[in-house]
């Protein structure tokens, strides 16, 4: 498979030497500052850029029949462009705000406790994200799809970022020197807290899960998640 890697920082890196490994080719890294694109040389896309860059280079690759993976987080605003632009081409798509495969599950067990907990109520929720120093956005996409899946499956209808608001889910970003990504959700009572925390060693995981869903897509129309391409649930 040829792929073409927008984004050549931190994880355009790790994709590349796990998909190497796998047996692709790169055939493009595009960073900032690149020439134009071949897209004939192309079978599929891997976005890991930066929130100001996602949605233009998903488009590129939607105008130019490219199926495209996007792992960029801080770009939710302009999804529902992206959506549509997908439909427009008849192109495909996938975004994950966590490509790991521990996430996807710890996605499940969250909204598999959050439904569990939406008539205690004693406990209130909270969230904790924690990253590297370096990250642009916050909260983390991660943090934005866990609220989601409560949101999903309890009477709250709202997140707020290090702020305790009542009936919002406060979530709380903190930026510690290299961490790759540690989450952590906790149902607090007078008498008793349960937490559940998902806890990232190290990039691989994020990097694997998105050559196997660039693997996934490759051939397919469509808007997809990582539900799809991991067969959970
Ligand atoms: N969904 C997931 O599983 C994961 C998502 N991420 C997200 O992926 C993104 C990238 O993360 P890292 O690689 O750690 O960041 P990074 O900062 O190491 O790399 C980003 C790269 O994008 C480049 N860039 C800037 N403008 C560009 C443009 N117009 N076109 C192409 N490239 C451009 C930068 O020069 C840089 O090399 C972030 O949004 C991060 O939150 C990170 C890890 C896992
Ligand atoms: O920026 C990162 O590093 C990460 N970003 C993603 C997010 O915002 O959730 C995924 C992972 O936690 C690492």
């Amino acid at each position: 498979m040829r792929i073409a890697l927008f984004g050549y920082g931190k994880m355009g890196k790790m994709i590349e030497r796990l998909a190497v490994e796998r047996g692709h080719e790169i055939t493009a890294k595009i960073d900032l500052g690149s020439d134009k694109i071949d897209f004939s040389n192309i079978d599929v896309a891997i976005d890991f850029s930066t929130p100001d860059a996602a949605f233009a280079n998903i488009s590129i690759c939607l105008e130019n029949n490219t199926p495209v993976i996007s792992g960029t987080t801080g770009w939710l605003q302009k999804m529902d462009d992206a959506l549509k632009l997908c439909k427009e081409t008849k192109g495909a798509f996938i975004y994950a705000s966590n490509f790991s495969l521990g996430v996807n599950v710890f996605f499940e067990l969250n909204a598999y406790l959050a439904k569990m907990m939406n008539n205690l109520s004693q406990y209130k929720v909270s969230m904790e994200e924690i990253h590297h120093t370096q990250k642009l956005d916050a909260p983390s996409g991660t943090a934005i799809t866990l609220a989601e899946g409560i949101i999903a499956n309890t009477h709250y209808q709202k997140w707020k970022l290090n702020e305790r608001v009542d009936e919002e889910i406060p979530i709380f970003s903190k930026r510690i020197g290299d961490t790759p990504g540690t989450h952590t959700i906790n149902y607090n009572s007078q008498v008793d807290s349960i937490e559940i925390k998902h806890t990232a060693h190290n990039r691989e995981g994020f990097a694997l899960g998105a050559v196997i869903a660039a693997e996934w897509i490759l051939d397919k129309t469509g808007i997809f998640t990582m539900k799809d391409v991991l067969n959970l649930g």
